[in-house]
């Protein structure tokens, strides 16, 4: 009897157990599903009036400690997620893509009966317009061009085993293989060049697919919030896009971005994806073809191509340069929109790279040929308020990269989602037409009063042609690699002008140029006011707001370890830069990309100091220190000496466009440190005070009237006889050290290259080891406090490559 009732209360426990075991799931699974759906959001939205609670967010933390962001982020409510707290407020005319387009069902109207409504992301990216793409290998592969290059290869390694054949038969008295011998080996080799063929196309090809485009553009709503506070584009620049392919539909759009991080593949692609514009094949490095992510990118538009063409040194890859150039005449000819990178990787300074031409040539040979009636060259501009892909300080110090891999992707994947890297801006800018590029560089190239104009051929030292990346090899004919290489100098040097300040990059400006010491915070805001004042107009600030509010999120953003934050006893707060050189390269990483747009003004204030100090009765003086009785110097000697110093420049900026005239942008230069007070005229200059503004006009339509020759205008306006008429300004010598900061961490570096070049008179050395050599000096300069700049790897090569021109010349 006891045992029975023994056994029914054990029965009766392990039934109760299991029972709430079972319950505990159900409401565990409701729960659970109630979290992952949007049901209490859809009722929300459907019965406005019963004000349900549709912020679950933070009992969805506490349910889900595991996948706590990514998970978060994943069932996320639209409307209060999408901003990130303490998010700086993004520039008027511009839009966040993170809040998704009309396709979503929000706008322009809110109608309870699209479904969109209710399914936001979903319809979001149901909706994108749907186009076709072409697969472009099949008919790279029956091309005779290609049939051609296979024989042309296979010739060329029978030619060489001759020549080999024939060197073993002097040697050793043997007897060359006979003729039938030699046809079958022919037969061989060229059947493993068509195997070689195949095999190249099948690595390079894309598969660029519309569903696999729709799924990430989904993927990338639920994620890019977790570490990016928004994506930002100009409203405008997109409609004008929209216009341009939907005017001519068969154009090809080739967009250009500077590249910046791995994440610009992904978001030019989503971008136009989400505003209905034809996605691009993309021109992608095969360091990217890793398992998982290089099938991904494929599929998203990616093309493989190898980063090094030819292999062997002066020994050019027949087979692979046809591939190649079918494989984007052809997608051109499909109407394929194409993206590539023409600076070839990421810039490492965070100043713009110079341009590599290979690809473009390709394009214009293209439209050269008539395969293609115009092509619209779209120069992009991708910022970042904070750098996704980390820093590059290891490279800057002479470490070599680390390569691409599956797993250093998932490490930085999951490093990223967990970080936060404040807004991205994709500046999108006005298309120009091949056809009309073409035409106006074959006229300034036949008309001779353009002897002004730059022209590659002209320079005194010639670019090396980089032989680390295919983009800088010549894939086409050599005839257009002058037209070439202007294109490509005015593509990266429209980006460059064109790319959005964010608010990291003014910070580190003004805290490497300015206040390398550091500063109270209000200090630095009231300085970044003038900044912003100075910038209005010329150049696009992707933030808005208070500026006292904008330097502590940037500070915020850049983090501890580039600038310290501390409190005095009064409460006041002084921002400092981490004075390590890891600190100042990262830092000189933001703070460059406002380098080129104040190039020329530091030039021009480095110069006039310099020739300041020897006019001041040849004696060496510093005009900083000792700024009493200095005499001024003439407007044209100053700007002769400019133009000198910027020669040296060339190799490290772009300065100009191809079709501008370097003294001219020296003298608007020159205009605006005169109205800004950095440098003074006479006190008694009769001129009225609106001349200086009116001569910028005047010297603005010169230099961007294209047929304007106004060499007579810039003549008239230099003082012929070199007397004195500008002048040092006492009151504003802060403001002109800081201009003159920009580029002196550039003149050190090659003043610390130019004492080093010293040991390789008595020393031979690899290249790389001299930069080592190098770097290890500057390095012990920073750490003695010798020196206070950091240099870049970067900075050295381009100084070490002129100097090996030089002796080469
Ligand atoms: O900057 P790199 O040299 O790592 O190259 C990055 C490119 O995205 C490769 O296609």
């Amino acid at each position: 009897m006891i045992t029975s009732v023994l056994n029914f209360v054990q029965g009766a426990v392990e039934m109760s157990t299991i029972g709430c075991v079972e319950l505990a799931s159900v409401v565990l699974i409701v729960y659970y599903i109630y979290a992952k759906t949007r049901a209490i959001e859809i009722l929300g939205n459907l019965f406005p009036n019963l004000k349900l609670n549709i912020d679950y967010r933070p009992s969805i933390v506490k349910f889900n400690t595991m996948g706590n962001e990514l998970l978060t982020t994943l069932r996320r409510n639209v409307q209060s997620e999408t901003k990130q707290p303490n998010a700086l407020t993004h520039a008027h005319g511009t839009n966040n893509m993170l809040e998704l387009t009309p396709h979503a069902g929000r706008k322009p109207y809110h109608s309870m009966f699209d479904w969109g409504v209710y399914f936001p992301f979903l319809a979001q990216c149901l909706r994108i317009k749907r186009f076709v793409y072409p697969q472009v290998s099949g008919a790279v592969q029956d091309d005779l061009m290609i049939q051609r290059a296979i024989k042309q290869a296979a010739e060329q390694i029978v030619r060489e085993q001759r020549i080999e054949t024939h060197r073993t038969f002097k040697m050793n008295g043997e007897t060359s293989s006979d003729i039938e011998t030699e046809a079958k080996n022919y037969q061989d080799i060229l059947e493993s060049q068509e195997r070689r063929a195949k095999s190249i196309l099948m690595n390079m090809r894309s598969t660029l697919n519309h569903y696999l485009i729709m799924l990430t553009s989904w993927l990338l709503y639920k994620l890019l919030p977790c570490f990016l506070s928004g994506v930002v584009t100009h409203t405008k620049q997109i409609e004008t896009l929209k216009k341009a392919s939907e005017r001519a539909p068969g154009i090809p759009l080739i967009f250009l971005p500077l590249h910046r991080s791995h994440l610009d593949y992904i978001m030019v692609t989503f971008i136009l994806t989400n505003n209905d514009i034809r996605s691009p094949l993309v021109a992608a490095g095969d360091n990217l073809q890793i398992p998982v992510f290089g099938g991904l990118l494929r599929g998203l538009g990616a093309f493989f191509i190898k980063r090094k063409i030819d292999p062997v040194v002066g020994k050019k890859d027949i087979l692979y340069r046809a591939i190649l150039q079918q494989y984007i005449q052809h997608a051109l000819k499909m109407s394929h929109n194409v993206e590539f990178f023409i600076e070839g990787g990421r810039t490492r300074t965070g100043k713009p790279c110079m341009p590599k031409g290979g690809i473009l040539s390709v394009i214009v040979n293209a439209f050269m040929d008539r395969s293609i009636p115009d092509a619209l060259l779209v120069p992009v501009s991708v910022n970042y308020e904070r750098l996704v892909d980390g820093n590059f300080v290891r490279e800057q110090k002479g470490e070599t990269k680390v390569p691409e891999s599956f797993w250093k992707a998932m490490a930085g994947i999951w490093k990223t989602l967990n970080s936060k890297y404040g807004l991205m801006r994709i500046d999108f800018n006005e298309p120009y037409s091949i056809k009309e590029l073409v035409q106006s560089y074959n006229k300034i190239a036949t008309d001779n009063s353009h002897f002004k104009v730059y022209k590659p051929s002209e320079r005194t030292l010639q670019h090396n042609q980089s032989t680390s990346s295919l983009y800088g090899t010549d894939v086409v004919c050599e005839e257009h690699r002058t037209l070439i290489d202007s294109i490509s100098r005015e593509v990266v040097y429209d980006c460059a002008s064109a790319t959005s300040v964010m608010s990291t990059n003014a910070l580190a400006f003004l805290m490497l140029t300015r206040f390398r010491n550091g500063a109270l915070v209000t200090d630095i805001a009231r300085e970044l006011d003038v900044l912003r004042e100075r910038l209005k107009g010329r150049k696009d600030m992707a933030f808005a707001g208070d500026s006292l509010h904008i330097v502590n999120y940037s500070c915020d953003l850049l983090g501890e370890v580039l600038i310290t934050r501390t409190q005095d006893e009064r409460g006041q707060i002084y921002l400092r830069p981490v004075p390590s050189i890891e600190a100042i390269i990262e830092l000189s990483y933001y703070s460059n990309m406002l380098t080129p747009y104040f190039a020329l003004q530091s030039v021009l204030m480095i110069t006039f100091h310099e020739l300041l100090t020897k006019t001041a009765d040849e004696k060496i003086t510093d005009t900083f220190a000792d700024p009493e009785n200095l005499p001024g110097i003439s407007r044209k000697s100053l700007i002769d000496a400019a133009i000198a110093n910027c020669d040296v420049l060339r190799y490290e900026f772009i300065l100009h466009k191809p079709t501008q005239i370097l003294s001219n942008l020296l003298e608007i230069s020159l205009d605006e440190l005169i109205m800004n007070g950095l440098i003074k005229l006479p006190e008694n200059n009769d001129e009225p005070e609106c001349n200086t503004e009116s001569r910028k006009i005047a010297r603005n339509i010169a230099a961007y009237l294209e047929d304007t020759d106004d060499s007579e205008y810039a003549e008239s306006d230099y003082n012929q006889d070199e007397k004195p008429d500008i002048f040092l300004s006492h009151d504003t010598l802060t403001e002109q050290k800081a201009i003159c900061e920009v580029l002196a961490p550039f003149s050190h570096a090659y003043l610390s290259v130019a004492q080093s070049l010293s040991i390789l008179y008595r020393n031979s050395m690899l290249e790389s080891e001299f930069i080592k050599f190098v770097i290890n000096d500057i390095s012990n300069k920073v750490n003695s406090g010798a020196c206070p700049y950091g240099k870049y790897r970067s900075v050295l090569l381009n100084i070490l490559r002129t100097h090996i021109l030089i002796k080469k010349l």
